[in-house]
């Protein structure tokens, strides 16, 4: 059971009341109302992909080669990687962290001035080098994934998660298994471990540097690139002895920009395997279900063609 801050999505309990609960003195057990019996154990990998974003950069072509292998494979097959020398200093990620928790320390009412309103209610800024180099690895044309997603009005949104320490982590779960909106979503904690991603079938831990960034593949890189990068299921688990806290801000393109599989990808397929939608109504769709029943990204699957014209 996490609080978030500052999006509150409708499944999420009040930020204030989890927060509570967890310091109650006589807290043992998890309420039978967020009890979520399931089974947190992660696997441990050592394969969990890398990638050094200074060498995106690189002047040496060989050297830059085998990032974008790096950052192609790690899309592919994971749908996530950790992100080193990404060039944003130790001293900024902890500030974020440290504002997020002062953020969750503030009263019930301090905190609802920080709130979005709405899913519509963004923060733009944010580079976009890494979908830049996404875009040459799927050998678009240079600038077609920025005007296609019309990139210079893209929308992001941070969110913060709070995770008290549970009595019971194998009674509660922080945040259940789902997949993101958006192109990237970006990462960082408190050195606390409780992030695991699904591959292959299978609950993976990562266990990352806190200084590094993690970054997942989300719904509308899936659709943009027309399945070739998946957008990776994860989950929170929680535990008994820290609090830990994630800092994520979801990466996507403008909220009016319609999303579908990018054209010369569908005519080398032969073919779109998503419907296009405009990104804000997926994203506003997303959050008032989200982890209930379907998922968006499944509605819009074209399993085969006899299925065009039928719908979630
Ligand atoms: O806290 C985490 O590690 C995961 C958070 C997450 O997946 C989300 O906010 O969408
Ligand atoms: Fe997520």
């Amino acid at each position: 059971m996490a609080a978030t801050a500052p999006m509150k999505p409708s499944h999420i309990v009040e930020n204030s009341f989890v927060k509570a609960l967890a310091e109650s003195s006589i807290l043992n057990s998890v309420p039978s109302q967020f009890s979520f019996a399931n089974d947190s154990k992660g696997f441990d990998s050592d394969s969990i992909p890398i990638v050094d974003f200074s060498l995106l950069a690189s002047d040496d072509p060989d050297q830059r080669a085998k990032v974008l292998r790096d950052l192609d494979n790690a899309c592919r097959e994971w749908g996530f990687f950790v992100l080193i020398n990404h060039g944003i200093s130790d001293s900024l990620l902890k500030d974020i962290i440290e504002a997020s928790l002062e953020y969750f320390e503030l009263p019930k009412e301090d905190k609802r001035r920080y709130e979005a309103k709405s899913s519509s209610d963004p923060i733009k800024s944010g580079t976009r080098k890494l979908l830049q180099d996404i875009g040459e690895n799927l050998e678009l044309e240079e600038g077609y994934i920025d005007e296609a997603l019309k990139l210079n009005s893209c929308f992001q949104l941070y969110a913060a998660n709070y995770y008290p320490p549970c009595p019971q982590p194998d009674q509660a779960m922080g945040i259940p298994a789902h997949t993101d909106h958006g192109l990237l979503t970006f990462l960082i904690h408190n050195g606390v471990a409780g992030l695991q991603i699904e591959h292959n079938g299978e609950w993976f831990n990562t266990n990352s540097p806190q200084n590094s960034i993690l970054v997942n593949t989300a719904d509308h890189l899936e659709i943009f690139s027309n399945g070739r990068y998946k957008s990776v299921k994860h989950r929170a688990v929680v535990n008994k002895e820290a609090t830990r806290i994630s800092v994520v801000m979801a990466n996507g393109a403008a909220p009016d920009a319609i999303v579908s599989p990018a054209g010369p990808l569908v005519e080398r397929d032969g073919r779109a395997y998503y419907r296009p939608m405009k990104f804000i109504e997926y994203v506003e769709t997303m959050l008032s279900n989200r982890f209930q029943g379907k998922s968006n990204l499944d509605c819009l699957k074209i399993q085969d063609d006899t299925e065009l014209k039928t719908r979630c």
